[in-house]
């Protein structure tokens, strides 16, 4: 039976609650957007294939709580993330600047050599930004990241920022990469518990926006 794919990485969605970060991952993994804000408790996944450079990459993406109190349940799954998402929302100045926060916290729980991208997202709710696009730039220059504005609701520049961070991640695992460019091996860099009932997403289906 063919390969389902080549490596299989973890991703993390880190920032305040309300920022949308599972809105950005419905948005990649099953094209859909929910109006409602309905907290995540502790911790969710979904998982998605893609295909970069010519590589099967199966994600497994985690999406937190951004409440404080699952702080420490959330800090538990850093260590084992291969790229870090941290997002704001553009019309909140206040989780703009709590981003600081959630990079120390990830300078401190993360592995070294995480890939981490940053993400001002809700870019659809322009009457109501408060972090010009700029700032958002400035701060990712600051840490040495890519930057996107994204809208889960519209999808704007949600395949391009999952795809982004995969490719970051896969660029750090170059010397592994080879490998599996050469003679056939088994799926490389991680193994691990697959959790299959959760639903591959189609980027085929209609966009779907409420708001
Ligand atoms: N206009 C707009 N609203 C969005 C966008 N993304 C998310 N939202 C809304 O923002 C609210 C919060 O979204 P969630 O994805 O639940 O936020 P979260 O960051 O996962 O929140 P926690 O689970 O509490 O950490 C919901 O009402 C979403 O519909 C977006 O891109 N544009």
């Amino acid at each position: 039976m063919a390969k389902q794919y080549d490596v299989l990485f973890r991703l993390l969605l880190l920032g305040d609650s309300g920022v949308g970060k599972t809105c950005l991952l419905c948005r990649f993994t099953d094209n859909q957007f929910h109006p409602a804000h309905i907290s995540t408790i502790g911790v969710d996944f979904k998982m998605k294939t893609i295909e970069v450079d010519g590589i099967k990459v199966r994600i497994q993406i985690w999406d937190t709580a951004g409440q404080e109190r699952y702080q420490t349940i959330t800090k538990q799954y850093y260590r084992r993330a291969q790229g870090i998402f941290l997002v704001y929302d553009i019309s909140s100045e206040r989780s703009y600047q709590h981003i600081v926060k959630w990079a120390s916290d990830v300078d401190e729980y993360a592995p070294d050599g995480v890939q981490k991208i940053l993400i001002g997202n809700k870019a659809d709710e322009e009457h109501k930004r408060q972090v010009p696009k700029e700032q958002g730039l400035q701060l990712a220059r600051e840490y040495g990241m890519d930057f996107y504005e994204t809208s889960a609701c519209s999808n704007l520049n949600i395949k391009e920022s999952f795809t982004r961070l995969t490719e970051l991640v896969l660029q750090a695992h170059r010397k592994e990469l080879d490998e599996l460019r050469g003679p056939p091996r088994p799926p490389a860099l991680a193994r691990l518990e697959e959790d299959e009932q959760q639903p591959l997403g189609s980027e085929d289906t209609p966009k779907t926006c409420w708001c």
